[in-house]
């Protein structure tokens, strides 16, 4: 194999309408990319023996792990085995991708005798992946939290998705036949990124979840709908993926290069306006919520499905009004321009903004509603299945954002829900932004243990794209 040093980076995402619904390959899930990205960069590694593959992760303490690949003298594909080391620790995330990723490429090497150059792989998450440490100052970027991972805050913005999709892509860059990187901006090269890193995610963390994360990470924002999980079925043995690379490497060859029934449509949010997030601190996502569901509605059938039909046809509502308000951005621009002026110094509903004779103000108050009826269907689903998918005090906290913040066109609990996070769509005005934190200042959120908490607003927010080859030098200056 031939070394090319790579830079890569992937977004982190926000599922804003069909969780639970986009597990079924008949239901859609509307997922934004966000601004937040984890890198992933590759250099050549000297003074170690051949096919050593060193991965650390400079923001964290103890987070460096090595991994020896040994090419299969039985037969295809490799194995890999992590080198202990003193204070190493196991991160199945990094070391599955690898051995998938090095497994699929061994398989792409069969006609000549192959090796893998060692190389360094450092990965460098931004900041807003996880909670960081009061500062009067602008914190670095990639900032040191100097704890192990397990200590760190996550945010819940698709960490481990992110960090597989761009370790697959910063892989499948870095070694190639003949020196010439893989072109990961082609469609084809994509679906490849993707496919392996569903793959690799999904035998991670030892279930088959819908994918929208990865599906986000590799594609940017869009409609989603899922592959079918009988795909990935048999490679769910992680005995055969270790041990018996003879079997494992040209079934994960031939899986990958299949063709996979997931649909992605790009979609963005319109002009003018933001997605905010908003992390809760005294979060706990409620384990076992996605078996709970699940089980409820497998026990309730015809009920449950009617309930899920009602929603996606509310989520297809939405999806429906941010192209029309994108239409009407384009078409009717002043008009466009002013309404959104005026929104962002108006409170909900916006029955006060005159001109209600212009399209754009209709469009907006029908995707308010259109958001509180979703919210108000999510509720009778947790309702009915008995998970606190929209709680209390998340409801109590997205009314207020709602009625009380200009600006504000209305907020979910995205993803599972639960009391982690919120995701609001604002018009995309700074002084919009600042109302929020000022009306969050003093608020007090009620945790699921009745404990008290606060809700901090992230710098993240959508930007839709997808995997991104990156410049290398960008991250030799920090
Ligand atoms: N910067 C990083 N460096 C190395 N590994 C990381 C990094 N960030 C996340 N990981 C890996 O991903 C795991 C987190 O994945 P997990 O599925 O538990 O959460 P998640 O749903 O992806 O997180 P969230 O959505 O809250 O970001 C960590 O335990 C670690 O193994
Ligand atoms: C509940 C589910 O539909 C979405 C989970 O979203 P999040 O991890 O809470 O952002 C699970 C899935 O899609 O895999």
């Amino acid at each position: 194999m031939h070394l090319t040093p790579s830079a890569v980076s992937s977004p982190g995402k926000v599922l804003l309408a069909g969780g639970y619904l986009v597990l079924d390959r008949a239901y859609s899930g509307l997922v934004f990319a966000l601004s937040s990205r984890i890198h992933v960069t590759s250099a050549p590694l000297k003074d170690h023996p051949e096919g050593t593959i060193s991965v650390e992760s400079p923001q964290f303490k103890n987070a460096h792990w090595a991994y020896q690949i040994n090419k299969n003298l039985d037969g295809a594909g490799v194995v890999v085995a992590q080198v202990e080391h003193e204070g190493s620790s196991e991160n199945t995330f990094v070391e599955t991708t690898i051995r998938y990723c090095l497994n699929y490429l061994s398989m792409m090497q069969q006609d000549a005798p192959y090796f893998f150059p060692s190389i360094k792989l450092t990965i460098l998450a931004d900041n807003d992946y996880y909670s960081q440490p009061k500062s009067a100052t602008p914190l670095p970027r990639f900032n040191k939290l100097g704890v192990p991972i397990f200590e760190a805050h996550k945010t819940g913005l698709g960490s481990s998705a992110a960090l597989v999709t761009s370790l697959t892509a910063c892989l499948l860059s870095t070694y190639s036949k003949d020196g010439t990187p893989l072109e990961l901006t082609s469609e084809k090269n994509l679906k490849l990124v993707h496919n392996l890193a569903q793959a690799s995610h999904c035998a991670a963390q030892g279930k088959i979840g819908s994918g929208f994360d990865v599906a986000a990470a590799v594609f940017g924002s869009c409609v989603y709908h899922r592959f079918s999980p009988a795909l990935l079925e048999p490679l769910q043995s992680t005995e055969e993926a270790e041990h018996d690379p003879n079997h494992f490497a040209p079934k994960l060859a031939a899986i990958v290069l299949s063709n996979w029934d997931y649909s992605v449509k790009k979609t963005k949010v319109p002009p003018g306006l933001r997605v905010v997030m908003g992390d809760v601190d005294c979060g706990s996502s409620t384990p076992g919520m996605v078996r709970h569901v699940l089980a409820w509605r497998k026990e309730k059938g015809q009920v449950a499905n009617a309930i899920w039909d009602s929603i996606e046809e509310q989520n297809q509502g939405l999806i429906n009004m941010f192209a029309e308000l994108s239409l009407a951005a384009d078409e009717e621009q002043d008009d466009y321009i002013t309404t959104l002026h005026t929104l962002a110094v108006t409170k909900g509903p916006f029955n006060a903004v005159q001109g209600s004779g212009n399209v754009v103000i209709q469009v907006l108050r029908q995707l308010r509603n259109k958001i509180l009826s979703i919210r108000k269907s999510i509720r009778d689903m947790g309702e009915a299945a008995g998970v606190p998918i929209e709680p209390p005090s998340q409801t109590k906290l997205l009314d207020y954002l709602s009625d009380e913040c200009s600006g504000v066109v209305g907020g979910v609990v995205p993803g599972a829900g639960g009391y982690d996070a919120v995701a609001l769509l604002v018009v995309d005005n700074e002084d919009v932004i600042n109302g929020i934190k000022e009306k969050l200042k003093d608020y007090k959120f009620e945790g699921e243990q009745g404990d008290q908490g606060r809700v901090e607003i992230m710098g993240a927010r959508e930007e839709h794209v997808g995997l991104k080859v990156e410049d290398r030098e960008q991250y030799e200056l920090l």
